[in-house]
């Protein structure tokens, strides 16, 4: 599948602060990818390098095979991009907004009047359309953001942080219309709320200390075998006999609560039977901690 944005070896330094040492991701045609980081990490930076707002220090950037580069925008005719706050002329409607970006770049009345209505109610604002921006909630104006952003049928959106100030139904409403234009629009968005890209993202990009620590897709942390077994005891004495006697080494969760890493899970699950029925204990609940991201994202920022 053909790669709508590639990142090489994509470097920036701030004065004496090297926030990006050697950045390299793709993100494939029609696919979402969840660009994680913690505040600082460099996300935003990143999105304006492939928008070209900034001058990069080295590396390589191709949005649909064009190599962006500072200053020139001709890449940018691919791209829509979601700024984290969208600003708009709050005394319009959502409908003369959408007409006034498309006059800007020449588009006919009638491809505009055509892409309005039907992003109007992609973003569920059609029955808003006459109502002025200034009467709208910040999840409707997230929304005519994402709506602006698609005017121009672009091949790439790039939405930063488009669900962190909403609430949980702001969110699910900006997660649902993501998926439902990943057909026609590959797109990429920074959060740093993990259910989210859970939710939606066909691939994840973990950026810390200036590199991609870890990348792939969903489906892989699923695949991935688990290491990992949570134990809860029925109470607090008991789990205290346990650790008094177990071979195995453990972490502590809560006072009835601990994990045991191991490589071999068949083989862990018999020994742990073993010892229990040995020190003549039962538990409450034994199950195996699936792979997350939230685990991946730990092991990296930790
Ligand atoms: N123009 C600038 N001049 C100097 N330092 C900058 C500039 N822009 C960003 N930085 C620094 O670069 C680092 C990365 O910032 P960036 O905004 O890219 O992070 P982010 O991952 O988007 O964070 P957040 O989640 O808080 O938006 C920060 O330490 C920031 O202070």
């Amino acid at each position: 599948m053909m790669n709508v944005l590639e990142l090489h070896q994509v470097r920036k330094t701030f004065g004496s602060h090297d926030v990006l040492k050697g950045v390299d991701f793709c993100v494939p045609a029609h696919s979402i990818l969840g660009f994680i980081g913690q505040n600082g990490a460099g996300k935003t930076t990143t999105m304006k390098l492939i928008l070209g707002l900034l001058p990069k220090d080295a590396g390589e950037i191709q949005v649909c095979q064009e190599t962006v580069s500072f200053g020139n925008t001709k890449a940018n005719r691919h791209i829509g991009y979601l700024s984290d706050v969208p600003a708009f002329y709050d005394y319009l409607t959502p409908y003369e907004y959408l007409q006034l970006c498309a006059s800007i770049t020449h588009m006919s009345s009638a491809d505009c009047k055509r892409k309005s209505e039907e992003l109007l109610t992609l973003t569920g604002l059609w029955q808003s359309r006459k109502k002025r921006i200034a009467t709208f909630s910040r999840g409707m104006k997230q929304r005519l953001g994402i709506a602006q952003a698609l005017l121009n049928e672009p091949d790439l959106l790039i939405a930063d942080e488009p669900t962190s100030a909403l609430d949980p139904i702001g969110r699910k409403d900006i997660l649902s219309i993501l998926t439902q234009i990943k057909d026609h629009t590959t797109i990429i968005f920074s959060t740093h709320i993990l259910s989210d890209v859970e939710r939606v993202c066909d691939s994840y990009a973990i950026l810390h200390d200036g590199i991609i620590q870890r990348h792939g897709s969903m489906q892989s942390i699923k695949e991935k075998a688990s290491n990992r077994m949570q134990l809860e005891f029925m109470n607090p004495e008991s789990m205290q006999h346990f650790l008094s006697k177990t071979q195995f080494s453990t972490k502590i969760c809560t006072d009835t609560e601990l994990q045991i890493t191991h490589d071999n899970m068949s083989q862990l699950q018999s020994k742990l039977h073993q010892e229990l029925l040995q020190q003549k204990l039962s538990l409450r609940r034994m199950e195996i901690v699936e792979p997350t991201l939230e685990s991946l994202y730990m092991e990296v920022v930790k």
